[in-house]
């Protein structure tokens, strides 16, 4: 049986005749239908942020107790959710339950947060001729926040959006990518039983060229927040003139393995961050630069930690590594593959495609100009890149448009310091790939991965405004 959603506008699940279909990701069979919405749902969604923003504040008390009950709802309801967003992503089980674990600590950062959203004092006093006058600064959400979500992290990236809006005091409208809106649509369930007033929360489902340019058209969203390609978020930066905008965007994250690396540990590390949810994560590596000193010990080490990794159904608790979101984009990495092999490069190891699911894949023998290394393939692929010197290699690394997060394996304290300041990049891991994240961290990236941060504390800071009081007081 086919189950229905309906769309979460004003506090009221909606209706719509237009449906979309979302795919069981593993067996491409009709999973669910969403209620699709359209101009007029898009349109009473922002109406219903913005007149419960402005006639229904709530006290940051409030948001902190609503935030901190949905966090709890999430682990409460970890099964169901970690087994829908399975289904609806491919995603599998062992990763959708850490997800619902990671976002249910989103939800309580924010809550936390809530209770200190403050401005400072400003010495006004100090400048001649102000003696009288004493100043501060307050903290004032933005408004209503216009949030748009990837398929990739269907409810812990959804989280980063609305929970640090809400306990920031503002509304949100939420348009969730179409290939996974139901994880969203569920997460909304959780602030309505936890008591959220109506149209605090709005979520429009529909694709990015209708809901999407509407909402990025619509002069009363006063932010918008978004995650997902470069190309999508470029058409977000020219089209939503001198709004706020938080963009989160793609990489092709590079690690360093270094000739002074535990070579062991590095290997083991690399083949667990490169292919969890086959590759589709923003920060998943994708260019490992070794030393030509450590190259084949590597290698090896490499391919026999990716043996162990189990490929196959998303829903047995013990895979691994399991579809891509269709088989049309385990195609477009394919594809890839087989034109930097035209151009010389080698697989190393994997490679082979059946449907959506793309085996582990390692390469080698590959050039700078390759898509496989100079564009985000976000697929369970990476190249190995030899390197000598450091200096050169932090220079090719720095060659990529992109700087979300990148990472070094290296026990020369001195080495991991040149890196740290040379990789362009929002976040350098130490002794660790980039594929580290932990939810309360600042993370966002430089060039075309983006601009502003997210982690509750410091999307707080990005949607709410720094507003300066002076009061001129009688001289005495
Ligand atoms: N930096 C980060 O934090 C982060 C996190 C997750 C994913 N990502 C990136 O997201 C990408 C993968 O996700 P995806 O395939 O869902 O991305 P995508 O850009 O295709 O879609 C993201 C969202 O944008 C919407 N959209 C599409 N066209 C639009 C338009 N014209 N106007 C408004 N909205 C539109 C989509 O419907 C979806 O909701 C990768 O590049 C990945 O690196 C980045
Ligand atoms: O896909 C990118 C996400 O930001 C991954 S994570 O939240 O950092 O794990």
């Amino acid at each position: 049986m086919v189950k229905s959603y309906k769309l979460y506008i004003n506090g009221e699940w909606i209706d719509t005749d237009d449906k979309l279909e979302v795919l069981n990701k593993y067996t491409q069979e009709t999973y669910a239908e969403v209620a699709k919405a359209s101009e007029k749902e898009v349109n009473q969604a922002v109406e219903a942020a913005q007149k419960a923003f402005k006639n229904n504040q709530m006290s940051p008390y409030k948001r902190y107790e609503i935030l901190k009950r949905v966090s709890e709802l999430l682990l409460e309801n970890k099964e169901e959710l970690a087994q829908n967003m399975t289904m609806e992503a491919g995603k599998p089980l062992k990763q959708t339950r850490t997800e619902i674990d990671r976002a249910s600590q989103t939800v309580e950062l924010s809550a936390e947060e809530a209770k200190r959203v403050h401005g400072e004092g400003v010495p006004v006093e100090a400048a001649p001729g102000s003696e009288n006058r004493m100043a501060f600064t307050i903290k004032v959400p933005v408004g209503v926040v216009g949030a748009i979500s990837p398929f990739n992290f269907p409810i812990n990236l959804v989280a980063h959006k609305i929970a640090p809006a809400i306990a920031a005091g503002n509304a949100v409208v939420l348009k969730p990518t179409s290939k996974t809106p139901i994880s969203a649509l569920k997460l909304a369930e959780l602030f309505e039983e936890a008591g959220l007033p109506k149209g605090f929360l709005n979520v429009v489902v529909g694709s990015g060229s209708t809901v999407g340019n509407q909402m990025m058209e619509d002069s009363r969203i006063n932010m918008y927040t978004f995650t997902g390609s470069a190309k999508v978020g470029l058409k977000l930066k020219q089209n939503t003139g001198l709004n706020k905008l938080i963009l989160e965007l793609g990489n092709n994250s590079p690690v360093i393995v270094d000739k002074e690396a535990d070579v062991d540990a590095a290997a083991a590390n690399i083949a667990a961050k490169s292919f969890a949810f086959a590759g589709q994560v923003c920060i998943s590596v994708q260019r490992i630069y070794v030393h030509e000193e450590v190259k084949e010990e590597f290698q090896n080490k490499l391919v026999d930690a990716i043996k162990d990794l189990n490929v196959g159904d998303p829903n047995d608790p013990e895979t691994d590594v399991g579809p891509m979101i269709s088989e049309e984009e385990a195609k477009r990495a394919e594809s890839w593959i087989e034109e930097a092999k035209d151009a010389g490069a080698d697989v190393f190891y994997g490679g082979e495609r059946e449907g959506a699911l793309l085996k582990p894949t390692v390469m080698t023998n590959v050039t700078n100009d390759m898509k496989v290394v100079c564009e985000e393939i976000f697929a369970p692929v990476v190249s190995m890149i030899p390197f000598s010197n450091m200096e050169e290699c932090i220079n090719e690394v720095n060659q990529s448009q992109y700087g979300l997060q990148g990472g070094i394996f290296t026990q020369n304290l001195d080495t991991a310091f040149y890196a740290a300041k040379n990789v362009e990049v929002g976040g350098l891991m130490i002794n660790d790939s980039s594929q580290y994240r932990v939810d309360l961290m600042p993370y966002g990236g430089v060039k075309s991965s983006g601009w502003g941060k997210e982690g509750p504390k410091y999307s707080i800071d990005e949607m709410t405004e720094e507003r300066l009081v002076v009061m001129n007081l009688a001289q005495k």
